[in-house]
């Protein structure tokens, strides 16, 4: 497997990187230039003999350039472009229906969050409980209020993080109940807060270390490209697990 790499000099790229070349495996840096139109793409590919899976981890914007590229290549060098793996968040409506449309040419697998906590966070929060119903469901039947936290460093771009986002989806808690701080170097804290009259209970996950993120994409990556799964929008469910 090789990876084609977008976002390869950001905080996580470049810890993606390291991890690649740690675990001997090829890769290709895909810079903003080579996503700028077909010809730059062509040449890029060109220097890649093998087939790929491509992770962005960049911006919306770069997101956005590498589904137009794909929806503009001829279906022969598609064919080398085993599956896309997105890492980045904060996309808008329009961005994920481009992704959503793209999906119709590779397979494609959305991410908020790479760590196997917060996976497991989500499946807490979409589990039934002994009388079949969800977690909000039981903790609202209780009287418990709730709502959710989430705190990164200064430098994130983007609020709500994906994560929080995706977390609320499966908790089903409404957009207006997440709060965001930016604050220090914090890699990613998310918490969700049950409130009742007496009595309160949090659920939280700790990101301790970036490297953690990189791992878990690296690992995604190699699920994917080993089970070749058909183009469409793939459920990270199939495939967190080797
Ligand atoms: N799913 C997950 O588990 C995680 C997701 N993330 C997400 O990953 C993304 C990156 O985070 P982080 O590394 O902290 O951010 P950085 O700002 O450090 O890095 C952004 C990277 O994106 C590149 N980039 C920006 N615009 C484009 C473009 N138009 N085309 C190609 N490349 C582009 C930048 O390149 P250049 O140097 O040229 O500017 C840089 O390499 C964010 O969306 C973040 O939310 C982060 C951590 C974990
Ligand atoms: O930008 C980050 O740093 C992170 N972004 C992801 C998100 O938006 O949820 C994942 C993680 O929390 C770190």
């Amino acid at each position: 497997m090789h990876i084609g790499l977008i976002g390869a000099s950001g905080r996580l790229g470049t810890l993606v990187c390291e991890n690649l070349v740690q675990q001997k495996l090829t890769f290709t840096k895909i810079a903003r230039e080579d996503l700028q139109n077909i010809p730059s793409f062509m040449q890029l590919l060109q220097h890649v003999s093998e087939s790929m899976i491509i992770l962005d981890i960049s911006l919306p914007v770069g997101t956005e350039n590498i589904c137009n590229i794909i929806n503009n290549l001829e279906e022969k060098n598609l064919k080398q472009i085993k599956g896309l793996v997105i890492g980045t968040t904060g996309h808008n409506d329009r961005q994920k229906q481009l992704l959503l449309s793209t999906s119709q040419k590779i397979p494609i697998c959305m991410v908020s969050n790479f760590s196997k906590g917060v996976y497991l966070f989500e499946e807490i929060l979409k589990a039934k409980t002994s009388q079949g119903l969800t977690v909000t469901e039981l903790a609202r039947a209780l009287g418990f209020d709730m709502a959710m936290t989430e705190i990164h460093h200064t430098l994130k771009k983007d609020a709500p993080s994906g994560t929080a986002i995706t977390l609320a989806e499966a908790g089903k808690i409404p957009a207006k109940q997440i709060s965001s701080v930016r604050v220090g170097k914090v890699v990613g804290d998310h918490s969700i807060h049950l409130s009742a009259d007496s009595e309160s209970l949090e659920i939280k996950h700790t990101a301790h270390a970036r490297k953690l993120f990189a791992e878990g994409a690296i690992e995604l990556c190699k699920n994917i490209y080993t089970q070749a799964p058909k183009p469409g929008f793939l459920r990270k469910e199939d495939f967190f697990i080797s």
